[in-house]
């Protein structure tokens, strides 16, 4: 059976530049660009030159080798000619393979917003397309508010969709601008709209607003549409657009749609998602969605001790897919929510031998549960529940003993004047049959701490001297002063690896210590210290 050619048209540099606190610089651009290509999209939208200076300079030479490089813009205005409407002409001199005007579609739209007459803005749909044509240019049209305008006057929506198909747009795309629309309407209008133009020059623009962008843009190739707009990690103007991250997969791994279509993206390309869409939000700031289809943290993690049994017999119990086939891998976390099940395969991958039957899993299991109950979460702190299971196990050695802790907190006036806040930890150790006392400031209670522990730990000081604390998270599980707190803190060394500890206390200072000494130990384990 042959399949039908699906175009993907990527907009992340367009649209995702509408999202709230997205603000990409050109040098973001050029290399969000490079990814999108190497990915194997079809289309790169980079944004609208002439709207400002980031967007002009990028359009100031192609940045894509493999995809058409697409420019985004109104069509002609109503009222000036086109030769006098410097909004096209900025775009027809970009640099790019294609350009995508957004026309109106919806008359009342056109009435409203516009203040032009219908026929204005059709003329004003047939001349951009014919001018962008007539500069060598691929022309798309993007028809906002369509699927609205379609429910309020069908027959003029269509007649926009007619006059950009027929002045030689060579896509025709059909917005769900507010993303009100639901599947079935979608798939039932976009069927209606191919009597008017050919399924294979429709394209797909939906917005997340109900939840429904993925489905509607797959319901839209349903109806007859090839080409599918959307964005990485469903960034987008609102709530977003269709998330390309999650429709990319679905097209290649779902059978119903990979026996029916094929894309420009490979399944080799596609192991590479999840570092892709995790490189994303790093470049642009945001932090992943552990929950994101395919390519979250979460998204093959099992918490449930039935699910962690099940999967330990057949992985895919409760899994849709491989998660190696976008990059992904699975996870069983160690919670209250655990069995055995969770606590062998934890083990295994932490290279902990323990046999199936071996009764101290149960004191394991017990101790976690009892912990969890009074406030500690393992789930989020893999190298206390590796120090807690070594303990259980009876394999971990004696490095150090903390005889005592105390920390001060003064708030003075320095010698300027100035009111300022000085934190003193002094903290006594035996390591090595050797008494320690180590003193240091810092600039709260745990930074000084924190100093104190890792100023001389004796013969372990060499190992230590490269670790770092990077997170640092405090949460109150009951309200009030006398409430339980909870610490939890992410450690590295030189070599990039890091790692969590948790610490819990009515002290925040205690529970912190807590969580810094476990950062400690596990270091000296991680790195098969021997202990003195
Ligand atoms: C559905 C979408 O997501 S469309 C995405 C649109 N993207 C953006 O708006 C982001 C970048 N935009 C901008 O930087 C600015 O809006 C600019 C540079 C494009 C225009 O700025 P300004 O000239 O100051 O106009 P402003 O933004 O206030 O209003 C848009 C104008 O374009 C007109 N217009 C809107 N859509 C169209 C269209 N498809 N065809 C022709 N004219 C249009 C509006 O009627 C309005 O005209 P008016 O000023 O006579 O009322
Ligand atoms: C064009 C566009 O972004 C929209 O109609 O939503």
């Amino acid at each position: 059976m042959t399949r039908a050619r699906l175009t993907l048209f990527d907009t992340t540099l367009r649209d995702g530049a509408q999202t709230n606190g997205v603000d990409f610089s050109v040098e973001d651009k050029v290399l969000i660009a490079g990814l999108l290509d190497e990915l194997g999209l079809d289309y790169v939208e980079g944004g609208y030159p002439g709207a400002n200076p980031t967007d002009t300079r990028f359009f100031s030479e192609k940045r894509t080798e493999r995809a058409r490089f697409t420019a985004f813009g109104m069509t002609k205005r109503a009222g000036v000619s086109l030769s006098n409407d410097p909004g096209v002409n900025t775009l027809l001199a970009a640099q790019s393979d294609a350009v995508c005007f957004v026309a109106k579609s919806w008359d009342h739209q056109v009435k409203v917003a516009l203040g032009a007459t219908l026929e204005e803005n059709l003329e004003g749909i047939r001349q951009s397309v014919a001018a962008a044509i007539a500069a060598g240019k691929e022309a798309l049209v993007d028809c906002e508010h369509f699927f609205d305008g379609y429910k309020a006057n069908p027959d003029y929506a269509i007649a926009c969709a007619r006059t950009a198909y027929e002045a030689g747009a060579r896509w025709i795309v059909l917005c769900d601008t507010n993303g009100g629309s639901q599947p079935a309407e979608v798939e039932a209008i976009v069927r209606a709209v191919s009597v008017d133009v050919p399924g294979s020059h429709l394209g797909i623009h939906a917005h997340n607003d109900t939840e429904q962008a993925v489905a509607n843009s797959l319901a839209a190739v349903r109806g007859g549409a090839r080409q599918i707009q959307g964005t990485l990690n469903g960034i987008g103007e609102r709530c977003g657009n269709a998330n390309l991250t999650s429709i990319i997969p679905t097209l290649l791994l779902k059978p119903i749609y990979a026996q029916a279509y094929e894309i420009g993206v490979t399944l080799e390309a596609l192991k590479g998602l999840t570092a892709l869409s995790r490189r994303f939000d790093e470049i642009v700031n945001r932090a992943p969605n552990r929950q994101a289809p395919y390519v979250g943290a979460s998204a093959f993690a099992t918490k449930a001790g039935i699910h962690a049994s099940a999967i330990a017999k057949e992985t895919s119990s409760y899994e849709h897919v491989e998660p190696e086939s976008v990059g992904n891998h699975r996870r069983v976390l160690v919670s209250d929510q655990a069995g055995r099940s969770n606590l062998l395969a934890e083990l295994a991958r932490l290279g902990i031998p323990v046999d199936k039957s071996d009764r101290r899993l149960d004191m394991l299991l017990a101790e976690v549960k009892e912990r969890e109950a009074i406030g500690y979460s393992y789930e989020g702190a893999d190298a206390s529940f590796e120090l807690l299971a070594r303990r259980t196990l009876g394999n971990v050695p004696d490095f150090f003993t903390v005889e005592s802790f105390h920390v001060t907190v003064e708030r003075r006036l320095n010698a300027l004047g100035k009111m300022v806040s000085v934190s003193e930890a002094v903290v006594k150790l035996i390591v090595g049959g050797e008494r320690l006392l180590t003193v240091a400031e810092g600039n709260g209670p745990v930074n000084a701490l924190d100093r104190a522990l890792r100023k001389d730990l004796g013969v372990y000081q060499d190992v230590i001297a490269d670790l770092e604390l990077v997170d640092y998270k405090v949460r109150i599980l009951n309200g009030g002063t006398e409430a339980v707190t909870r610490v939890l803190i992410e450690s590295r060394d030189s070599s990039g690896d890091s790692w969590s500890t948790i610490g819990v206390s009515e002290n925040v200072v205690d529970a912190s210590f807590e969580a810094l000494i476990d950062s400690i130990v596990y270091t000296l384990i991680r790195k098969g210290v021997a202990p003195n």
